[in-house]
């Protein structure tokens, strides 16, 4: 087995681990995720969105910008996932919520910071077949770093690079970094964030309205 190996980068807070899992494990999450409900592309709850999106733990809306319900605990075929994040202790709790994105070629997401006003300090993406650049942007300098995320890694935003930096992934249908040439092709990844402004209540009070940017 292809054992985890955490890779240096630039950007302060920022932990990117590759072969977080293994292929085998990569494929079963993915035979699991293509059961699931997709949301997008004209189907609720976030129909308005070319992107298609599965919501475990909580239905985030990206137009209100809030979360819209609770749905219950992540599925079992993650559990794996969320196991060995706390083995190796990158959370020492488990995250409440978790996203998946489907990306096809030509599909990406604009820069942003994940709205501080609703998820916990640590965002963590977990990235499924086809690699792809996302891009940080120091807020306060502009200095944009571009960083690998390749399948089966897991990129784990803390600090400066969560609340400092917009993350984006471009819609580019090739990408360079230096010798290496990306040619993106479908991508599924899992964001896997901790809600904290809902309060674990399905009737507390809407967390507050997040400026547009940091979404
Ligand atoms: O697809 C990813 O890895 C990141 C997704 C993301 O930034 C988000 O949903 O806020
Ligand atoms: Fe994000």
């Amino acid at each position: 087995m292809t054992e985890p190996k955490y890779v240096q980068t630039t950007i302060p807070g920022l932990i990117l681990i590759e072969n977080f899992i293994t292929k085998e494990e990569q494929n079963g999450l993915i035979e699991n995720i293509e059961k699931g409900a997709w949301s997008g592309n004209g189907i609720g709850p976030n129909p308005e969105m070319k992107r298609r999106t599965q919501h475990y733990g909580y239905i985030f809306s990206y137009r209100h910008r809030r979360v819209m319900s609770k749905l219950g605990p992540l599925p079992e075929h993650v559990d794996f996932v969320v196991k060995r994040m706390l083995e190796m202790g990158i959370l020492n709790q488990s995250p409440n919520s978790c996203i998946v994105n489907e990306y096809l070629p030509g599909q990406g997401i604009m820069p942003h910071i994940d709205a501080p006003t609703i998820f916990g300090p640590i965002i963590i993406s977990l990235s499924l077949k086809s690699a792809c650049l996302m891009k940080f942007e120091n807020v306060h300098t502009n200095i944009q770093t571009d960083i690998l995320l390749s399948p089966c890694s897991l990129v784990v935003m803390t600090e400066a690079s969560r609340f400092d930096y917009k993350h984006s992934i471009s819609k580019n249908l090739t990408e360079q970094l230096q010798d290496l040439t990306i040619e993106r092709d479908r991508r599924i990844s899992l964001t896997f964030r901790t809600i904290y402004s809902w309060n674990g209540k399905d009737t507390g009070p809407d967390p507050p309205a997040p400026t547009p940017s940091e979404l």
